[in-house]
């Protein structure tokens, strides 16, 4: 018996044992062929010396197995990487040199993570495991680094099934449970976010956004509908299976500027605790990096391309620049990628679309079974300046929501803009009074008014104008 320590190269569990036992069979494959040609060449103390050395490559060696847990698999993070760092976090002793601190805006509270040179020993059903944290170089570029992280995770090869089998699953438990307590919804963008990498990688950042369905002026029949419709997307993980289609859907919403399109986005990240992916389109210049991006990004998440009008006729205007066939991006490679590829290999998998004008967009982006629901976002109704009132002056009632009521009926006023004014003073009354003089302006089209006599006395005008 020859026992071996593979250093397998490949993050995949599974794929690391079918390297180990392949390279054990090769190696036990290689010995005995040694074996056969020494005996009819080579005189017998020799045989028994070159034999002993090769052996004593794999023999001498220890019976200790060690995981390679890289951080990238290819371009997609690995998760179990991530789980594996996660679960470390509990297992911080005093004892520890040295350790790394970090805190997030959104995060209430700092992380302690381990740093590369710790060692932590850990103790599973009887199994004695040591984590050890390392950074190897790399040529390929890692957000900005030419190295990589990795964690090793060694013990006895006797317990490799068991450890592939349940060990990990119950690190990848644990991470998960954290995960969930401490959960902070994440954006992540191209380009440079702290993390983020400038080689067209995704850098994240925790999603500052205060939306929440509550504080969102919008039609509240639609509010329901969407919200419905959420739940029950992330409750039908079998239902998708059962049909045999990939676990995603697409959002297309639309209205002008200001009407809170990307707030709504911020809000179903918020509700579904999913990550946002902010997809620039104008950054990413072929098909194939937009694949690499979306295979890297992960389940329970949101990609989000907004204007995806203007996105799409940015690239055709630069389409001219490259005209080799692949070095470009197509709305029919995005297409591509949204129902084939990139759906089929994740699980709770969002899309959103916005944009300014609906009538705009490529018919193809439209056709039914594309998007999945269309929302239109529009201007501001009496009952979303009730969302807006309670949010910024902290009132349910006035004597002057009446009046707005009815300006809101005949004015397009985005809840942007009635916000703004909301928030020009602590006082409702003053408050108001300034929105009933803005929302008569905007009705009037143009022109300053100085007093509310004033005003009132135009409104009656233009209406009897009307
Ligand atoms: N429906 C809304 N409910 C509550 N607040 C809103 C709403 N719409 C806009 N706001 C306020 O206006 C700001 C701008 O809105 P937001 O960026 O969501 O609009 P948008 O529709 O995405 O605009 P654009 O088309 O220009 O991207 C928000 O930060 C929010 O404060
Ligand atoms: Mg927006």
């Amino acid at each position: 018996m020859f026992s071996v320590k593979t250093i397998p190269s490949t993050t995949s569990v599974l794929s690391t044992y079918t390297t180990f036992t392949a390279t054990t069979m090769l190696i036990r494959g290689v010995i005995s062929e040694v074996k056969a040609i020494t005996s009819q060449l080579i005189p017998t103390r020799l045989q028994a010396f070159l034999l002993s050395k090769l052996g004593g490559l794999y023999s001498n060696r220890s019976s200790q197995m060690t995981l390679l847990i890289d951080e990238y698999n290819g371009y997609s993070i690995n998760e179990l990487y991530e789980a594996s760092e996660i679960y470390l976090q509990t297992k911080i002793t005093p004892s520890m040199e040295r350790l790394k601190v970090s805190k997030a805006p959104r995060d209430n509270k700092v992380t302690v993570t381990i740093e590369k040179g710790e060692e932590v020993i850990d103790v599973f059903e009887g199994i004695q495991l040591k984590w050890e944290v390392t950074c190897v170089e790399t040529n390929e570029n890692h957000q900005g680094k030419n190295e990589k992280r990795v964690i090793e995770l060694s013990f006895h090869n006797r317990f490799m099934e068991k450890v592939i089998g349940s060990y990990l699953e119950y690190v990848m438990e644990i991470s998960k449970a954290i995960q969930e307590k401490n959960q902070v919804v994440k954006l992540s963008s191209l380009g440079d976010m702290g993390g983020g990498g400038m080689d067209g990688s995704w850098g994240s950042t925790n999603l500052d956004h205060p939306a929440t369905f509550d504080k969102l002026a919008m039609d509240p029949a639609l509010k329901k509908e969407l919200i419905d419709d959420l739940d029950r997307f992330v409750r039908r993980r079998n239902f998708y299976k059962k049909v045999g289609k990939a676990w995603k859907r697409g959002y297309l919403l639309y209205g002008p500027p200001g009407t809170g399109k990307s707030s709504l986005v911020a809000a179903m990240a918020n509700y579904l605790k999913f990550n946002v992916y902010d997809l620039e389109l104008s950054s990413i210049y072929n098909n194939s990096d937009l694949r690499r991006l979306l295979v890297s990004t992960r389940n329970r998440s949101i990609v989000v391309i907004e204007d995806i009008d203007c996105s799409i006729e940015l690239q055709d205007r630069q389409a001219g620049g490259y005209e080799e066939g692949n070095r470009q991006l197509t709305l029919s490679g995005l297409l591509n990628f949204i129902d084939g590829l990139w759906s089929s290999c994740g699980d709770e998998r969002i899309i959103v679309f916005t944009t300014n004008h609906k009538d705009k967009l490529d018919p193809a982006l439209l056709r039914p079974g594309r998007m999945d629901m269309h929302i239109h976002m529009s201007y501001c109704t009496p009952s979303g300046f009730r969302v807006l009132a309670s949010n910024y002056l902290d009132i349910t009632s006035h004597d002057l929501f009446h009046e707005i009521d009815q300006l809101l009926m005949e004015v397009e006023a985005t809840p942007a803009e009635i916000a703004e004014e909301l928030m020009r003073s602590e006082d409702a009354d003053i408050a108001l009074e300034g929105l009933i003089k803005f929302l008569q302006n905007k009705k009037l089209g143009s022109g300053k008014l100085d007093s509310i006599g004033e005003e009132a006395g135009l409104k009656e005008e233009n209406e009897s104008n009307e």
